[in-house]
Parts: structure tokens; C-alpha cells; sequence
């Protein structure tokens, strides 16, 4: 499949037993194939995500010595505002062209008492805890898809997801105002560490995802265009879902690259909800994903797997 397919989710949530397992089937082979879904009638509110954007920008318009008021400290509470070529999602790669926020759940916080209280920062913010929380909501429900897809208890995930350890992120890509450096792109290839994720995008473009089949150059995988389409939701698999079901679901690279045209001069905002489960929760290949080959992977606690990605990435 060299295409990002287009799934309806509405009858996952609405339908009669059939139609649900006609969404689950569509889920199954998107994230086997794929690794990238457009969810489509997702349920979140367009308003929400809309009045969220808008919070996002305004947090990025705050002069730079504001921001760093809030500085990302370090990868156990990994959360604040990380600045530009601060982060190298391909340390292969300079910097990347991109600012982030980074927020967790308040019960998750590590330090909060660092991190002054402010109506000028997305911290406390009702739309983005508002946000969180919907976030929260489709992906369990997504979660819930993927584990009936892998002929699991329709809970498996959610429950193993129950501390709420996901992280939302803000992102600003400014406009270019100097010459990249050689290779420099806005956010370097990477795959996802956690679960899953769910990503919103404004129109300006730029994200690329790289398929399984061959490029035209005879290389293996080709990078294809994951343009914004209205009213829908970005869900990828992760590096954990991967490990989890022996590479039966996908974490497949993306990237955001420069425009080559003068969208260069615009700024581009996305949001991302990364998944992560609970810390505890031991990630070990399961049972329905063992036919095709052994288990390519050691057990390991989720807590401990994300910690040594976020230490690579800084
Ligand atoms: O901004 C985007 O569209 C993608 C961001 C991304 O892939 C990430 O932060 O992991
Ligand atoms: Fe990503």
C-alpha cells in the first residue's frame, strides 16, 4: 500500500456488531500495511482543535526569554518549551527548524512547583486541558480498534494505558529567515517512541511519510506526502506497538520538510498526542503475534523504553 488510507471511524463507535468489525479489519490492515491512518468522523470537536491552534500560536508569539521561562528540563517530567535545533529526531541531522511545548497530565508532573503558574502560557489553559482530555478519549477508543484487530479483550490496551503517561505537544515551525544548514530540515525522520499517536496538522503541509514499496530510484521505501485533509485526524503506530506485536503493526519514519516554494515564509502549527502506557506495563510480543516469526524482542517496561528514546533525542 503506498497510500495513507482514509477510515471512517464513525461506525466503530455507532454501529451494529458487523460494521464494527468491517472499521476493526480497515484498522488492522492500515496499521500492518501502512503504519498511517486519516480518521475520518474521529468525534473530536473542530471548534476545540480550532480554538487550540489558536492557543498554540499565541504561546509561540510570547518573546523567547518567556518561553524559556518554561524550559523542557529534562526527560522524567519531559515537559516545557523546548527552542529551535534544540531537538534532533534524527541525530543524523542538524537541529531541527521547529519550537515545542511539551504538556503532561497534572497528576503526572514531576517538579510542577518549577514551573510558574501563568495566563499567558498553555499551562492551565481550560481549551488545552479540554483537549487533553478528548485526546485522551479517541485514543482509547483507537486503542480499543487495535487491540479487536489483534484478536485481544477490547480493553487490553486501554487498561495497560490507564495512568494517562500520553504527552501533548505543540509545535511551531517558523519561517526560514536564513539558509538551512546542509541537511537541515523542520523535523528530521523519525519513528514514534510510544503507542500511538494522534496529530493535526494546519494546511500548510510538509509532512511526509515513507511507504514500504520501492522508490523509483530502486531505494527501499518512498517518501509520500501526508497533506492536511479537513476534518480528519493523523493516527500513526509507534515504536511500542511494533515491539509489542512482533512488527505485525507498523512504526513507520516520517519527516517535515522545507517547502521549496514560498510557503517557506509561513509558519506551520501541528499538535500531537503521544501515547504512551503505563510504566509498569511490561511490553512483551503477544501471543496472536507470534505466528509469522519468534518473538524479535525482549520484554521491557514501557517507563524504562520511553526514557532511553527521549535520552537519544536531546
Ligand atoms: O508536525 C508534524 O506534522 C509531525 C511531527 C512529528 O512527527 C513528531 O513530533 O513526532
Ligand atoms: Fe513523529
Amino acid at each position: 500500500m503506498d497510500e495513507i488510507p482514509v477510515i471512517d471511524f464513525f461506525l466503530f463507535s455507532h454501529g451494529n456488531k458487523q460494521a464494527k468489525q468491517m472499521v476493526v479489519k480497515e484498522i488492522h490492515d492500515a496499521c500492518s500495511q501502512v503504519g498511517f491512518i486519516y480518521l475520518q468522523n474521529h468525534g473530536m470537536s473542530e471548534d476545540l482543535i480550532e480554538k487550540v491552534f489558536i492557543q498554540s500560536k499565541s504561546f509561540f508569539d510570547l518573546p523567547l526569554k518567556t518561553k524559556q521561562q518554561f524550559a523542557w528540563s529534562d526527560e522524567f517530567s519531559n515537559q516545557g518549551y523546548v527552542g529551535i535545533e534544540r531537538e534532533r529526531l534524527n541525530p543524523n541531522r542538524p537541529g531541527d527548524l521547529k519550537e515545542a511545548f511539551n504538556l503532561v497530565e497534572s497528576r503526572n508532573r514531576v517538579n510542577e512547583s518549577s514551573i510558574p503558574e501563568s495566563q499567558n502560557t498553555p499551562i492551565h489553559n481550560g481549551y488545552i486541558l479540554n483537549f487533553y482530555e478528548a485526546c485522551n478519549q479517541l485514543a482509547n477508543k483507537v486503542l480499543q480498534a487495535l487491540a479487536l484487530a489483534l484478536e485481544l479483550p477490547e480493553n487490553f490496551f486501554v487498561d495497560n494505558h490507564s495512568n494517562r503517561k500520553h504527552t501533548l505537544r505543540l509545535l511551531h515551525y517558523p519561517p526560514l529567515e536564513q539558509k538551512p544548514q546542509i541537511g537541515q530540515i523542520r523535523a528530521g525522520e523519525h519513528s514514534d517512541y510510544g503507542s500511538i499517536t494522534l496529530l493535526f496538522q494546519d494546511s500548510l503541509g510538509g509532512l511526509e511519510v515513507k511507504t514500504s514499496s520501492s522508490g523509483s530510484n530502486g531505494d527501499f521505501g518512498k517518501w509520500i506526502c501526508a497533506p492536511s485533509i479537513p476534518n480528519t485526524v493523523i493516527v500513526n503506530t509507534g515504536d511500542l506497538i511494533q515491539r509489542w506485536t512482533n512488527h505485525v503493526f507498523c512504526s513507520t519514519k516520517h519527516r517535515v520538510i522545507i517547502p521549496d516554494d514560498n510557503r517557506v515564509t509561513q509558519s506551520r502549527y501541528s499538535l500531537a498526542f503521544f501515547c504512551h502506557p503505563n510504566d509498569d506495563t511490561t511490553v512483551t510480543c503477544l501471543e496472536s503475534c507470534k505466528k509469522e516469526h519468534p518473538p524479535i524482542y525482549p520484554p521491557i517496561l514501557a517507563g524504562d523504553y520511553l526514557l532511553s528514546r527521549l535520552r537519544a533525542t536531546y
